[in-house]
């Protein structure tokens, strides 16, 4: 794998609520709560840090609440973070993405970035036919013409295995796996060198689960894609992920190669994760 280092993340906190000068001191894993005691804000993460590399899957662990939807939204800009600094290098440019106007930001998002979330609703236009999603993320390229829109439509959904004849329909009449297929065709719309993921098998059938994992080690074998993979299911970092961050209480508890972790976790936290998914 290249060494080329698409995102670097240092020290990224989020705190939920007005904050107190205590809140970082006071919660945390060994404290068993991301709650400030003094002021009540919700700490969602803190001091996070990961590099990401050219071709790369990044696993992001942790139960329900342990901050890894936070910390991906702030990269996203989903989220404005608190505090901290990320820097996306592309074609021989570095973005600090904290820093950016809207208008840049709105540029990396339709260029440069690609997001599937758990729930399609967020990242489809249910009121618009499966093409036509695709179409909106393509006219914010260099495309135009509406045949050359409608002809990288049907290599993207086909390359997701959506039934093309299929595509003039709203995603709403799909069932939840095609509209993950969808949503990924249009994330892919823009060959985007920085994909995020967040949960986007949970509450799917095995079946399916497994169809758009193969789907998302596809991509990654044929694209130098990065992608960001959250998610609360072992199942998936095993498959997916090269590296892992595990994460508790908006912290950092446990990072480094995904096999090792899985193998012989450090952490207890990890170790219980691990062992309930045997
Ligand atoms: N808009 C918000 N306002 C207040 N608290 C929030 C907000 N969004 C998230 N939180 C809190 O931040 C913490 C981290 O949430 P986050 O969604 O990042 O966790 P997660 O690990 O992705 O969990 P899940 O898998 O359930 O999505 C949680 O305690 C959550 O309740």
């Amino acid at each position: 794998m290249s060494r080329e280092k698409v995102l670097e993340v240092r020290n990224l906190s989020k705190v939920y609520g007005k904050g107190c000068a205590k809140c970082f001191d006071s919660t945390g894993p060994e404290h068993n709560t991301n709650i400030c005691p003094h002021c009540g804000s919700v700490v969602a993460a803190h001091n996070i840090s990961f590099d990401l590399y050219k071709g790369e899957i990044l696993g992001v662990m942790g139960e329900s609440g342990s901050g890894k939807s936070t910390s991906v939204n702030n990269l996203f800009f989903d989220v404005m973070p608190t505090s901290g600094q990320a820097t996306f290098f592309d074609d021989g440019k570095q973005y600090d993405l904290f820093s950016l106007n809207a208008q840049q930001k709105r540029h990396l998002r339709n260029h440069r970035f690609g997001m599937v979330y758990q729930n399609p609703i967020l990242g489809l236009n249910f009121n618009v036919s499966a093409g036509g999603n695709i179409a909106e993320r393509l006219l914010m390229t260099n495309l135009t013409n509406y045949r050359e829109i409608r002809e990288r439509a049907i290599t993207l959904l086909r390359r997701t295995e959506v039934l093309t004849e299929r595509m003039d329909e709203m995603p709403k009449n799909f069932s939840g796996g095609m509209q993950q297929r969808v949503q990924i065709a249009k994330a892919l719309a823009t060959n985007p060198p920085l994909l995020f993921l967040d949960e986007v098998t949970t509450g799917l059938d095995l079946s399916v689960q497994a169809a758009i994992l193969d789907l998302i080690m596809e991509i990654q074998r044929e694209s130098e894609t990065a992608m960001i993979v959250v998610t609360h299911d072992l199942g998936v970092i095993r498959l997916l992920a090269g590296r892992t961050i595990v994460m508790k209480y908006g912290r950092i508890i446990e990072t480094g190669l995904t096999d090792q972790i899985l193998e012989d976790p450090q952490d207890a936290y990890t170790q219980r994760l691990v062992a309930s998914a045997l």
